[in-house]
C-alpha cells in the first residue's frame, strides 16, 4: 500500500495510505456524518469540488452497484426515460473531488455489489485516501471551519511547503459559480409512474439527484429536467404546473441568473418548489442574503423543526451556506409575505422559506432522502397539491 497524505491549509498533515486513484486532488475539506449511504453521497452533485471526510470509521462495506448512484449524467443523453429506468452498465459518476476514510472494508458483502468502491474510486480517477483518523480531522474542521484541501499520493507527493502551496492556490468554496459544471447541457423528460401524468413539472438542472425526478414520477408528475441557463421562454415552452429549484454546488450567492430567473417565474404564479441550492435560490428570490456556515450541515440524522406546525423532522442534509434570518420571523418580499418555515433544531440556522401564500416554498435540507431518512417525503405531496390548487 503506498503512502497519501491529506493536507489542509492551515498547514495540518495526515499521513494514510493511498485509496483508490494515486494521483493530486485539490478540493474544500467537508465532513459528513452519514453512517450509511456513501454512494449516494459520492455521486451528489453537489458535492462537486469538495474533498469529504467519512466521520464513520468503516466504509465500503455495501460495495458499489448499479442503483443507488445519485449522478443523473450517465442518464441524461436519452430524450426521454422512465424514473424506474436502471442503466446497469453506468456505476453513477463520482462528483466528490476526493474522499478521505479511516478503516476501507476488506470484503464486501451485499447482494447488489457489482464492485467495490475503492475499485470504482480508481476506476473514476478519484484521488482517496484511507487510514487516517478522520474524527481527528474533523475536529479541526469543526474548530476551524471547513477548509481548503488537497490529497496527495504517488508521484504526485513532495515537500510540504509544495503540497501546501498548491493547497492555497485553488479557489475557495465562497464565490464559486459550479452549477453549469454539473448541469444537463440539453433538456430531457423523466416520464410519470406508469406513463400517466396528471402534472408537469420544469426543473431547472443545477445539479439535480436522481431520486427527485423519482419522487415526482412517483407521485403522477413528468419532469422536464432544463439546463442551469433555462429562461422563461423554455420554462414556458414546457407548459408546467410547477417549477422545481435543484440542490447543486457552489455558493448561492453567484447565482444571480437563477434569482432572477426565479422571481419571474413565481411573478407568473407558478407553484415553485426548491431543495438545499433551490431554497438557497429562493431566499435570495424572497431579498434575503445568504452566507457560508462555519462547517456547514453534511448527514442523515439533522433535527429541523417546522416552526409553522411545531413538528421535527429527522433529516438528510448536505449544505455549506445558508440564508440568513431566524426562527419566527416574517417579512416581506416582492411577490407578499413570506415567512422562516423551518430552522435546524441543533444550532438555528434557516433551513425553510415559504411565501405564506403557499405559492412557494423550499428547504434548506433532503425530502428526496438519497441516502437518509424519509420525515420529509410529504414535502412532495405539498408541491403537489399546491400544483392541483388543493392545498389547504
Ligand atoms: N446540496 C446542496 O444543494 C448544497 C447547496 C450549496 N452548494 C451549499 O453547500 O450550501
Amino acid at each position: 500500500m503506498s503512502k497519501a497524505v491529506l493536507v489542509l491549509e492551515n498547514g495540518q498533515v495526515y499521513t494514510g495510505r493511498a485509496y483508490g486513484a494515486t494521483g493530486e486532488t485539490l478540493g474544500e475539506a467537508v465532513f459528513c456524518t452519514a453512517m450509511t449511504g456513501y454512494q449516494e453521497t459520492l455521486t451528489d452533485p453537489s458535492y462537486h469540488r469538495q474533498i469529504v471526510v467519512a466521520t464513520a470509521p468503516q466504509i465500503g462495506n455495501t460495495g458499489w452497484n448499479t442503483e443507488d448512484s445519485e449522478s443523473l449524467l450517465g442518464k441524461r443523453s436519452a430524450v426521454r426515460w422512465s424514473a424506474d429506468f436502471i442503466d446497469h452498465d453506468d456505476p453513477g459518476k463520482i462528483w466528490v473531488a476526493g474522499y478521505a476514510v479511516r478503516n476501507p472494508t476488506r470484503r464486501v458483502s451485499n447482494w447488489r455489489a457489482g464492485s467495490t468502491l475503492e475499485g470504482e474510486l480508481a476506476d473514476q480517477g478519484v484521488v482517496s485516501i484511507s487510514g487516517i483518523d478522520t474524527r481527528a480531522v474533523v475536529r479541526v474542521l469543526r474548530d476551524t471551519g471547513s477548509m481548503r484541501a488537497g490529497i496527495f499520493s504517488g508521484d504526485a507527493l513532495r515537500s510540504v511547503d509544495e503540497m501546501l502551496d498548491a493547497v492555497r492556490a485553488q479557489p475557495s468554496m465562497a464565490g464559486a459559480d459550479l452549477a453549469a459544471e454539473v448541469s444537463t447541457t440539453e433538456p430531457y423528460v423523466v416520464e410519470a409512474a406508469g406513463g400517466q401524468a396528471k402534472l408537469r413539472v420544469a426543473a431547472l438542472d443545477m445539479g439535480i439527484k436522481a431520486n427527485t425526478p423519482r419522487m415526482l414520477a412517483a407521485r403522477g408528475v413528468e419532469v422536464h429536467v432544463l439546463p442551469s441557463n433555462a429562461t422563461l421562454a423554455d420554462i414556458r415552452s414546457v407548459n408546467p404546473d410547477g417549477f422545481f429549484l435543484s440542490n447543486g454546488p457552489g455558493d448561492p450567492a453567484t447565482a444571480d441568473a437563477a434569482v432572477a430567473l426565479t422571481s419571474e417565474v413565481i411573478d407568473s404564479g407558478l407553484p415553485t418548489f426548491g431543495i438545499c441550492f433551490g431554497n438557497q435560490i429562493m431566499g435570495r428570490a424572497f431579498g434575503r442574503d445568504t452566507y457560508k456556515l462555519k462547517f456547514g450541515h453534511r448527514g442523515i440524522n439533522i433535527p429541523v423543526l417546522d416552526t409553522v406546525t411545531g413538528r421535527v423532522a429527522i433529516t438528510s442534509q448536505n449544505h455549506g451556506f445558508a440564508i440568513a434570518g431566524e426562527a419566527g420571523e416574517e417579512f416581506d418580499t416582492a411577490f407578499g409575505r413570506a415567512r422562516v418555515s423551518h430552522v435546524c433544531a441543533n444550532d438555528g440556522v434557516v433551513e425553510g422559506v415559504e411565501l405564506i401564500s403557499g405559492q412557494a416554498f423550499s428547504v434548506q435540507y433532503h425530502p428526496e432522502a438519497a441516502s437518509g431518512p424519509h420525515d420529509a417525503a410529504n414535502l412532495f405531496d405539498k408541491f403537489v397539491s399546491t400544483m392541483e390548487g388543493t392545498r389547504s
